[in-house]
């Protein structure tokens, strides 16, 4: 086969293609230059704070809205407004919104009706491992119970592109761990691209394949979750000795006090030895600081 015959293929394994992409509301600019791809069977972590440009970047893979510059693509095609693409995309966004007189049973025959990987039994299971009363409207749910609806639908779907924003609004940890143990045993089983929003980074470090971060609607970080963990490191020491060290690495944060510094970079895997050597101490990064670190910075890759 040569190079050219291979290309379908690798283009298969491509579930999410975002390429340059900008979003703007008005003068403001809500995700910027924003490009990433998304492969077939991973679990994703789409980290940021508030009004990063989580919501509008998922919005954009579901087909909900279009792009202002550059160009989304899924499965291949543009998700907007296009029905094949989007009965393989099952978006569970916490603002979801339901006709009035739709009881939980009804969205879950609708999401039936939807998703052609759909299964039922999974979807009855989660019903009861999350105590929903399925006669019972939404608009009369608490905020818990309207996050869980979104999980059993998501995971129920089944689909090639499954999609949570903030899934865990209002449901207590103990449901959390539930969302978390289920997602992960449904994965191996049945392997898809899911692609997870949250703040709560430390309860999902563990689930994640590869991490995003999006930092003021620009994408800081597009990285393996197990290259980040080994990468990550804090070093302190005299200051020049640090800078002279991190000055061409990814500098994610640094604090300056009386002579010393302590700088926060994306480094190889035998850097920390090497700064050992320097003399420098050496701190593992967690991916909750690191997000943090990113966004107090601020920097640009
Ligand atoms: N329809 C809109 N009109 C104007 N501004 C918008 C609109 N939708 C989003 N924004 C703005 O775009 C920015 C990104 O919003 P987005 O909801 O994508 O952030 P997010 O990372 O999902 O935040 P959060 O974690 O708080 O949900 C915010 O500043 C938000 O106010």
């Amino acid at each position: 086969m040569n190079a050219l015959e291979n290309r379908p293929s690798l283009r298969a394994a491509e579930v999410g293609a975002v390429r340059g992409v900008g979003k703007r509301y008005g003068k403001f600019t809500a995700v910027d230059e924003v490009s990433f791809s998304l492969r077939a069977h991973a679990v994703y972590g789409l980290l940021g704070r508030n009004g990063a440009g989580k919501s509008t970047l998922m919005r954009m893979l579901a087909g909900h809205a279009q792009p202002t510059t550059g160009s989304v693509a899924v499965f291949g095609e543009n998700p907007f407004e296009n029905d094949e693409v989007t009965r393989r995309i099952c978006f569970a966004a916490e603002n979801q919104v339901y006709p009035d007189a739709f009881r939980i049973k009804d969205v879950l025959a609708a999401a039936r009706l939807l998703y052609p990987d759909w299964d039922q039994a999974y979807a009855d299971d989660l019903v009861e491992v999350f105590d929903l009363p399925v006669d019972r409207r939404i608009g009369k749910l608490s905020r818990g119970m309207r996050s869980a609806v979104g999980i059993v639908t998501g995971l129920a779907s089944r689909a090639p592109l499954t999609m949570f924003d903030e899934p865990y609004l209002g449901l207590d940890a103990t449901a959390r761990q539930l969302f978390y143990g289920r997602l992960i045993a449904d994965y191996a089983e049945n392997p898809r691209t899911i692609l997870l929003s949250t703040h709560l980074i430390d309860e999902v470090s563990g689930l994640l394949e590869h991490v995003l971060v999006i930092d003021r609607g620009r994408l800081v970080i597009d990285e393996e979750a197990e290259a980040l963990r080994g990468r990550a490191i804090s070093v302190s020491g005299p200051t020049d000795t640090v800078e002279k060290f991190t000055y061409a690495m990814t500098r994610l944060h640094e604090e300056q006090l009386m002579g010393r510094s302590r700088v926060t970079v994306l480094g190889d895997a035998d850097d920390p030895q090497h700064a050992r050597v320097l003399g420098l101490d050496v701190e593992s990064v967690s991916l909750q600081d690191l997000v943090v670190k990113s966004a107090m910075t601020g920097e640009r890759r």
